[in-house]
């Protein structure tokens, strides 16, 4: 068996960039290399120049400059459009853009201009916005570029919030057509901040013209706590999910509630940035990050794909631009902080250049190893799997030796085994065997990892047994019958048959001479004569038996104990209870117990957007993905209904009063918080309440295997289910469990690593691009209300227009004093591709 301590095992890898807003120099490889001989893996490069961004500054003044109000014609229809002569950009010139196609390009991540407005209202603006970034797009994508960083929607114009991001994502959509060797990085904070949207020198968003905008009254924006990772999803479901559309994070100065971090774990974060001032720094002067930031930081490490970090703000890469930059740049010092001349004469003995690419380089060792389960898991996390079919499908060998890899679950059958054995003994039970051995069967028992388990367990208790081990995979079989011979001398009857049409153990009917102390008296069936196939002959009508090929006078008998291995990911997904039901009355009928006695199936719902995907792309090919139950190593997911108290933005971190609380709060967990996960249903063995089968049916009816359940989740925080992520309990014997629910796996079976949880799709519902918005009043009263919008937002709503005639109560201006939260969104339909092409 493999090794799955992991004690050699290196940490993840951390792959470290260097962003630099204004990076002047013409990226070439002797400049990569300079990043590489830094220690650093890979850097940043803007797509355009400050020349480019003047420009675009200059021709739009001009524009405005100009600007008369649209000719009305007789009918009126140019009243309706508000791009009467729009603004066309003229493509790039060669002063606006340093990138050129070369061997380095590959290797760095482009950066498009942060200073355009692709959600402001003003549709010129926005056009003039959307223009900018294709531009960008095409060019990057001509150099070879293969990653964007692209900055995330403004949220916040005036008194309007959140309304612009559907024209966002759809200047999104083009691009990842634009572009189709790109992968795009929407950059977002993890929460929607308001006072932290500020605008910059030469921005565009504040050029909007003002009979566009909504002005803000009284109230500001509050911030709101899932409002980025909210545009990211109607982003991301605008563009269906695309398979080159991933996150980039910016790691906050003050982390917000495990609730939205966990959200965050759970969507595709492929970068992540921290820039400088979200460093403490230690006793010594050094830049170090919090216990919370680095806790982040190590669980996004750990997954599949691990995001590369790309450090801004920390000072130039050593070599490549002027030394005094580098001095003044490296630690962000201010006032007080500033070293003493002694240790300024120290300091400069241990120049470190790159103080925080030390920091994440020295974090980066400090990653503990990872777990027998992670390593287990290697290619497998968040691997949309369909189950097993072991009833149906013979498994290869293959597959036995991924179970007999488990370090915990057969340790746990021996033990149970051990333990019934003793109970049995110690209970001084009468046994079905007239020689008064325990009669065990493995039942199932594939390559025999149960039997040698059971051997063992009998040797451990000191009770002596008379092993049986039925198996339907013949190919399995012939490993079996090996392994008696050279591993369990001889001592194993092996029946190739399906559990359910075999007969049962015979015994001889008189106890054999010389056989050790019975562990009770008999209770066996000494009423028949049967006949016992010598080696290799087939019974017909019956399964066919390998044992002391002695002929003599054999009886049927019960089983005392009867050991399986049939759960599924869901407990009786791979028909656990069908199988067993088939041994049921072979089982002895007083003292009989089976191992495993009971399994529940529970669940819980989440948002797992990779699979959610994964199963979107699948059912193309597939019609039948999104009815699929998948065995998934779930891991990028965030739980929707968990144990924690619900997270409100006053308590939130960054807001006044409540600040220093809610930081406490925050920074003393690093846990995510715990699933609620529900029980489902449950099965127990033997079961004495199948009910008699009629004789006149063929088949056997399964009504008594029937279960259904009705389940209420409560959910915390608004996001999107894509689905239920189901797991099981067992009872083996007594206190001896197994478990793969995550709130009690650990209690009870850590490290086990035979079964990944199941995950059960939902589809969702389709239609033309709707948004509904719950109104939150943020002034004096609580009222909310519910208010479909259809369409964009960038002139007054209609649906706001029929909520004021409507509901009388509504007196103000409803984008004002109201804070409206998504509550729910369709998918963007396109007649793009069907309707009249040019
Ligand atoms: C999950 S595997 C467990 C194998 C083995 N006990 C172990 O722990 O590695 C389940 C085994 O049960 C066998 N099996 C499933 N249904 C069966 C049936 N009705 N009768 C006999 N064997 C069956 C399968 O072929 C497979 O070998």
């Amino acid at each position: 068996m493999e090794n799955y301590s992991g004690s050699d095992d290196p940490g993840p890898g951390f792959c470290i960039g260097h962003y630099e807003k204004n990076r002047l120099v013409p990226v070439n490889s002797q400049v990569v290399n300079q990043v590489h001989e830094s220690n650093y893996d890979m850097m940043t490069v803007p797509v355009t120049t400050p020349h480019f961004h003047s420009r675009v500054l200059g021709l739009l003044s001009a524009y405005l400059g100009n600007l008369q109000a649209p000719s009305q014609d007789p009918i009126g229809t140019m009243a309706t459009t508000q791009n009467t002569r729009p603004l066309v950009l003229p493509p790039l010139s060669k002063a606006d853009s340093h990138l050129t196609p070369n061997e380095a390009t590959s290797q760095l991540v482009g950066v498009t201009s942060s200073w355009i407005d692709l959600c402001s209202p003003d549709p010129l603006i926005a056009d003039l916005s959307r223009q900018v970034l294709m531009l960008e797009v095409a060019y990057a994508a001509f150099c070879g570029i293969g990653y964007l960083l692209v900055p995330g929607p403004k949220l916040h114009h005036g008194g309007m919030h959140s309304e612009g991001v559907t024209y966002y994502a759809r200047a999104i959509q083009d691009a990842l057509s634009l572009g189709p060797y790109i992968q795009y990085h929407i950059w977002l904070p993890m929460i929607d901040n308001p006072e932290l949207e500020l605008d910059a020198i030469g921005d565009l968003a504040p050029l909007a013209r003002e009979e566009y905008l909504v002005p803000e009254e009284g109230n500001s924006a509050k911030q709101d706590l899932f409002g980025t990772w909210d545009a990211w999803d109607s982003i991301r479901r605008t563009c269906k999910y695309h398979t080159r559309l991933f996150l980039a994070l910016t790691l906050p100065k003050q982390l917000p509630p495990l609730s939205v971090q966990s959200r965050w774990h759970s969507e595709p974060v492929h970068l992540l940035t921290i820039d400088a001032s979200v460093f403490l720094k230690n006793q010594k002067g050094f830049p170090v990050l919090s216990k919370a930031h680095q806790a982040l930081i190590a669980k996004l490490m750990r997954l599949r794909n691990p995001p590369w970090i790309l450090l801004c703000d920390v000072g130039p890469i050593p070599g490549l631009e002027s030394a005094d930059d580098s001095e003044t740049n490296q630690t962000n010092l201010s006032g007080k902080d500033y070293p003493s001349l002694s240790q300024a004469a120290t300091n400069k003995k241990h120049h470190d250049p790159t103080p925080h690419l030390s920091y994440l380089r020295n974090l980066q060792q400090r990653q503990p190893a990872r777990t027998p389960i992670e390593r287990f898991g290697v290619g497998y996390q968040d691997y949309l799997q369909a189950p097993l079919q072991p009833l149906t499908v013979n498994l290869e060998s293959i597959t036995y030796e991924v179970f007999e890899k488990d370090p915990v679950k057969y340790e746990w059958y021996e033990r149970a085994i051990a333990k019934a054995l003793k109970d049995w003994a110690d209970q001084k039970k009468p046994t079905s065997h007239p020689d008064g051995k325990v009669i065990l069967a493995v039942v199932g028992a594939g390559r025999g990892p149960l039997v040698t388990r059971a051997l063992k367990a009998s040797a451990e208790a000191g009770v002596e047994i008379d092993l049986w081990a039925v198996e339907k995979n013949q190919n399995a079989f012939v490993l079996l019958q090996r392994h008696n011979e050279t591993l369990w001398g001889g001592k194993v009857t092996l029946v190739q048959s399906d559990m359910r049409s075999w007969k049962g153990p015979r015994v001889r009917r008189q106890a054999a001479q010389g056989s050790q102390e019975p562990v009770g008296e008999s209770l066996g069936i000494e009423d028949s004569l049967l006949y016992t196939p010598k080696k290799g002959e087939n019974d017909p009508g019956r399964a066919s038996e390998f044992s002391d090929p002695k002929p003599s006078p054999l009886t049927h008998t019960h089983v005392d104990i009867v050991v399986s291995e049939l759960l599924g990911s869901f407990a009786d997904n791979e028909l656990s209870p069908e199988c067993l039901d088939g041994v049921n009355d072979l089982i002895n009928p007083v003292h009989g117990i089976s191992i495993p006695a009971s399994y529940s199936a529970h669940f819980t719902p989440i948002s797992a957007p990779k699979l959610h995907a994964d199963v979107v792309s699948q059912s193309v090919p597939n019609p039948a993905a999104p009815e699929t139950p998948y065995v998934v190593m779930l891991h990028a997911i965030d739980f929707l209904s968990t144990s924690e108290l619900p997270v409100n933005s006053d308590t939130a971190p960054g807001n006044g009063a409540n600040r220093s609380s809610a930081i406490t709060a925050v920074t003393a967990a690093t846990e995510f918080p715990e699933p609620f996960v529900q029980t489902a249903w449950s099965f127990s063995h033997p079961n004495r309440n199948i009910p008699a089968q009629s004789p006149s049916r063929s088949t056997i009816s399964n009504s008594h295997n029937v279960r259904q359940t009705r389940l209420s989740f409560p959910s915390q925080n608004r996001g999107v289910c894509h689905g239920l992520a189901g797991y099981f309990e067992t009872v083996l014997y007594g206190d001896i469990e197994l478990s793969t629910n995550p709130v009690t796996m650990e209690a009870k079976s850590a490290s086990m690593i035979s079964w990944f949880p199941i995950f059960f799709p939902l589809k969702v519902w389709y239609e033309w691009v709707v948004e509904v918005f719950s109104l939150e009043r943020t002034a004096t009263s609580a009222t909310r209300l519910t208010t479909p919008s259809v369409g964009g937002a960038r002139t007054m709503s209609p649906s706001m227009d029929s909520v004021k005639s409507k509901d009388n109560w509504v007196k103000q201006n409803p984008r004002t004093g109201y804070r409206r939260v998504r509550v729910g969104m369709s998918d963007l339909h396109s007649s793009i591709k069907d309707g009249c092409l040019m």
